[in-house]
């Protein structure tokens, strides 16, 4: 395998691209990384330091520069600093003077979600994830039937818990309701609008519910955990069955309401739905409160009373006892202006400080063990280990 995979710190891997007419036209530094015979060429497009990261692929066997799709949010130029092939399916670029968080960014070319997108959208696909060090929080996926209270809870969460929680802003085909916000409670939009970007890739997951589409776009995922706070999802059961199926590692909760003439009376109270409406989200709910027993959900809660409902919910998040609040893993530091990379004899990717003056908080080295980075929440590769060294 050594053979078949050639790192940016290979100076023959430029030569190699000089010889076969290097037309990436990449302002400045480009890294290149050879997999399986291909090139992964990134650099930025336009000069300055805020412009973005641009990936163009060179296949040797053709001789032919193939036009990948980026998915993902591509990080700007002043990242690069070196590509350097963590696993056969990432890239990790690393970024000088940022912070723990934003140090560090993978180019996914193989994992298991750009395999998800290839099979969907068809030809060349790579996907930007940002490195996340350890585990993170999970998302939260909630699921129940039409009147169950599965908003009124959630609201509850996110009021009581601000900076810990987001909502992860659905689409749907649906018309808003009296009170609801376009851009708040959904992404309001057109059907075919939708349907085109379903097929374009832009969906995690979407289903058809009550006669409508509705769907969780990747961008709705990354614009919570951009923030550091944990995804909540209200999604229905196909859509969590989706999730379950996908590379997110999430936690699944059903919501149950104690009887079934309760829950129709729920639904006729908050008077929100016509009578053909409410009969048709009843039917549902038979269908769903069954498929809420099938061990899908790695927890299910009786919507009875409101306030023991809720209460029960901060249990099992670990709310009640704050220690536990699912913080993201405190490391902190920032990386050194300039260094260098190697490898040690685990593995483990090696960052040295070639800064000439020591500062406060800027570690002389850095070991990244990547030996069990993977997807979590789009967006993200989960599960580096950090140790470091002033
Ligand atoms: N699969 C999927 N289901 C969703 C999504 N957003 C909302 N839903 C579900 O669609 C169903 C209808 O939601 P909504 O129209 O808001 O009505 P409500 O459940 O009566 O409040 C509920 O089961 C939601 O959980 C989504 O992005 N994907
Ligand atoms: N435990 C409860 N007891 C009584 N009414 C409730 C309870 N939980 C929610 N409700 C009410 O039931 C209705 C449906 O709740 P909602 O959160 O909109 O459900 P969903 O989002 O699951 O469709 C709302 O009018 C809400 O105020």
């Amino acid at each position: 395998m050594g053979q078949e995979i050639q790192e940016n710190f290979s100076a023959s891997l430029h030569e190699t691209l000089s010889a076969c007419g290097d037309d990436s036209d990449f302002k400045g530094h480009k890294t290149i990384t050879e997999i399986f015979g291909k090139l992964y060429v990134v650099g930025a497009t336009s000069e300055g330091a805020e412009s973005p990261l641009d990936v163009k692929l060179f296949d040797k066997a053709t001789g032919k520069w193939l036009a990948p799709t980026i998915l993902g949010k591509k990080p700007n130029s002043s990242t690069v600093h070196s590509g350097v092939l963590v696993t056969n399916d990432r890239i990790l670029f690393l970024k000088a003077d940022s912070s723990a968080n934003e140090f560090s960014y993978f180019l996914e070319v193989d994992s298991k979600f750009v395999r998800e997108r290839k099979d969907l959208l068809g030809g060349e696909v790579v996907a930007w994830s940002k490195g996340s060090i350890g585990d993170g929080p999970k998302p939260i996926v909630i699921s129940g039937p039409s009147g169950v209270g599965k908003g009124t809870v959630i609201n509850k969460l996110m009021k009581d818990f601000p900076s810990t929680f987001g909502f992860s802003v659905s689409h749907t085909t649906r018309a808003p309701r009296e009170k609801e916000v376009n851009g708040i409670h959904y992404h309001f939009t057109e059907r075919e609008v939708m349907e085109t970007e379903i097929k374009e890739g832009k969906f995690l997951e979407s289903a058809l519910v009550h006669g409508n589409l509705y769907g969780t776009s990747v961008e709705a995922v990354e614009a919570v955990t951009d923030t550091g706070k944990r995804c909540i999802l209200d999604i229905d059961v196909q859509g969590a069955r989706s999730v379950r199926a996908s590379t997110i590692e999430a936690i699944f909760i059903f919501i149950r309401p104690p009887s079934f003439e309760e829950l129709e009376k729920r639904l006729r109270d908050r008077g929100t739905e016509t009578e053909e409406q409410i009969q048709k989200r009843l039917r549902n709910a038979r269908k769903e409160i069954e498929e809420g027993k099938e061990g899908l959900f790695d927890h299910v809660l009786v919507n009875d009373d409101l306030e023991s409902c809720y209460a029960n919910l901060k249990k099992l998040l670990g709310l009640d006892s704050m220690e536990t609040s699912n913080k993201a893993a405190s490391v902190d530091f920032r990386t050194p202006s300039s260094f260098t990379i190697s490898r040690d004899a685990e593995n483990n990717i090696v960052i040295d400080s070639q800064d000439t003056e020591t500062k406060d908080g800027i570690p002389k080295k850095i070991v990244l063990d990547v030996s069990s980075v993977r997807g979590g929440a789009p967006g993200r590769t989960r599960g580096l280990t950090v140790s470091i060294e002033y």
